[in-house]
């Protein structure tokens, strides 16, 4: 399925947050990164491509307009992972990952539910109640919420600013792998520069609500749009494995 976003702006109020989000076809297959400094309206879009807060202009999956989608149409073909982290209950996670998977009717519900359990390599917290779980344990279950229904678009609000240098990467590859497998899109806010570098097909790098660039990693983290959206100066030098990577020296 292709996403399609026209003219997108989003209110508070009289308050506009964002304006004219326009993007090419977002292609099956593609992981976007959302970046910008904090307050830039990243969250604010997510949560109105979710359905949370009304947008203006259009946006299209695959040809629906994501605002008119009935909750059964929404629920099957969006994925979205708030910042904010599952409540601490007393539901055990498998619990909370079948009512996700639930929702949705399959017939081999079972199957998926272990199959996440294993692709997150987090079956060892399957017994456990939400209450007595970490941080970046609830952040995996929320994440695995949204695996379980192999949704065609995820919205994922920094799904792994809880998480160790381990489980950052693991979840990275997951999403890379969902992505590539599924054909699905993914939408990834971030404030790891150097993650959406290294992962992502795309970056839409937002300032004060509106699209500062967009396009290709390599050509939208430029040194002059890094210091006009983050207020740092920084490098972009070659890795020993040939990568780019970002190196912050100090703010502007
Ligand atoms: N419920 C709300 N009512 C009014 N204004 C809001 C509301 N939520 C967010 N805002 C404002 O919208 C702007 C964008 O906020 P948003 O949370 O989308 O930014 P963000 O880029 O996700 O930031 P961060 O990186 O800090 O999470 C901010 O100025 C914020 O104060």
């Amino acid at each position: 399925m292709s996403l399609e976003l026209n003219n997108i702006g989003v209110a508070y109020g009289t308050k506009q947050v964002l304006s004219n989000i326009t993007t090419d076809t977002i292609k099956p297959g593609s992981l976007v990164a959302l970046l910008g400094q904090n307050g830039a309206g990243k969250s604010t879009f997510v949560k109105s491509l979710a359905g949370l807060i009304p947008y203006q202009g259009h946006a299209y999956l695959e040809g629906m307009e994501l605002a008119k989608m009935h909750q059964y149409e929404r629920l099957k073909n969006i994925g979205y992972v708030p910042q904010t982290l599952p409540q601490g209950n007393s539901l055990l996670a498998y619990e909370v990952i079948k009512s996700a998977a639930s929702a949705l009717q399959q017939h081999n519900q079972e199957h998926l539910i272990e199959e996440v359990f294993e692709r997150l390599s987090i079956a060892h917290l399957a017994f456990y109640p939400m209450h007595k779980l970490s941080g970046g344990q609830k952040q995996m279950i929320s994440l695995a919420q949204a695996l379980v229904r192999h949704p065609k678009l995820y919205l994922l609000d920094e799904p792994t600013s809880a998480l160790d240098l381990n489980w950052q990467m693991q979840v990275l590859n997951t999403i890379r792998e969902e992505v590539n497998s599924q054909n699905s899109i993914a939408l990834l806010i971030s404030h790891d520069i150097n993650l959406a570098l290294r992962y992502c097909d795309q970056v839409i790098l937002l300032h004060q609500g509106n699209i500062l660039s967009i396009g290709n990693p390599k050509n939208s983290l430029t040194t002059e749009n890094i210091a006009l959206a983050y207020k740092v100066e920084a490098r972009i030098e070659t890795c020993s494995q040939g990568h780019p990577i970002v190196l912050v020296d100090k703010p502007i």
